[in-house]
């Protein structure tokens, strides 16, 4: 059924209100690998990741996010935000490996950009953000939940910033998302090591602030996210923007100089062996 067709259907329509329809039609026409559910009622857009099978993050699937972003952020009624993924098992596996591998230079190029772009468009965002993790969450997707404002997550996953354990570096503005959240020495531990954390280790250096099941996440989520609606949007905005925007200067001031570096880093061939390994070893487990 086409989503035109479902949302004729009496049924959802008395369910949802025609209000409801109408800021779900607007949203959900942008993208299928971003699904968004605006409650007109709320202000609360739960945004959704969709691009099977792990929601890794290539060049379209990051211009997807930025657009979502952008469009939330145009749109007066919405308030906060609840980033989730549509796969239970996996919030979002970070960067797509298949962007760094054997890549050509003006794609890798943009991919960068509009990554640097979804890092400061989610990190700065005017709405309260809260990330779902509702799977595993590593590097890129690490990446995403630090930006977030909130982090609840579901037990037996695992979550962590582990670029050296493919032979890379974490950018530092990686680093600094992390270090806002558990400070300078958890971050160093876990960076250096690349560390993959389960639930409860997160959880305990603060990683994230509360471990749910998998059938309460959303609604764990909503249930915070009314406690952070409840103060006035602009002592909230002004409060979060006087802590972030040191960081995202830093990236402005150096945007330049940090895609020069990821491209020429990436461009290497020990960087690129060490990737076709990780790539292989992938497979390899995908298969078992
Ligand atoms: C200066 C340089 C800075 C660069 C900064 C880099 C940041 C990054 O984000 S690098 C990416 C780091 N991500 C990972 O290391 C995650 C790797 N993936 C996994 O560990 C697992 O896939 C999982 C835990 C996320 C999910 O496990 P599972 O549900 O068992 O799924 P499979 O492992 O079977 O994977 C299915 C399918 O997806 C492919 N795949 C997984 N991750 C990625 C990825 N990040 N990019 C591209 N493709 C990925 C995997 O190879 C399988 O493919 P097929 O074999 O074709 O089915």
């Amino acid at each position: 059924m086409s989503l035109k067709q479902l949302f004729r259907q009496p049924m959802l329509r008395a369910m949802l209100g025609r209000q409801h329809i109408q800021a779900l039609r607007s949203m959900t026409t942008q993208s299928d690998k971003v699904l968004v559910d605006l409650d007109p009622k709320t202000g609360v857009a739960v945004v959704q990741m969709n691009r099977p099978p792990v929601n890794s993050l290539n060049l379209e699937f990051l211009s997807d996010i930025n657009n979502t972003l952008d469009k939330l952020h145009n749109d007066k009624s919405c308030r906060g935000l609840i980033l989730t993924s549509s796969n239970n098992k996996v919030f979002c596996a970070g960067l797509d490996i298949m962007e760094m591998y054997q890549p050509q230079t003006d794609r890798l190029t943009e991919f960068w950009k509009t990554l640097q772009n979804v890092w400061m468009n989610l990190y700065g965002s005017r709405l309260a953000t809260i990330a779902a993790i509702n799977g595993h969450s590593p590097a890129g997707g690490c990446l995403l939940a630090t930006c977030c404002d909130y982090r609840i997550m579901v037990q037996n996953f695992t979550i962590g910033l582990n670029e050296t354990q493919l032979g890379i570096i974490p950018p530092f503005w990686f680093v600094d998302s992390m270090e806002g959240v558990v400070g300078y020495r958890q971050t160093e531990l876990a960076c250096q090591k690349g560390l993959m954390m389960t639930t409860d280790q997160a959880s305990k250096i603060g990683l994230v602030d509360e471990v749910v099941t998998p059938e309460v996440v959303l609604q764990k989520a909503q249930n915070e996210m009314v406690s952070w609606l409840k103060i006035p949007d602009y002592a909230r905005q002004l409060t979060k923007s006087q802590m972030k925007m040191p960081n995202i200067n830093k990236l402005r001031a150096r945007r330049d100089e940090d895609v020069q570096h990821f491209v020429n880093f990436i461009t290497k061939d020990s960087v690129q062996q060490a990737l076709g390994f990780y790539i292989e070893n992938l497979k390899k487990k995908a298969k078992k």
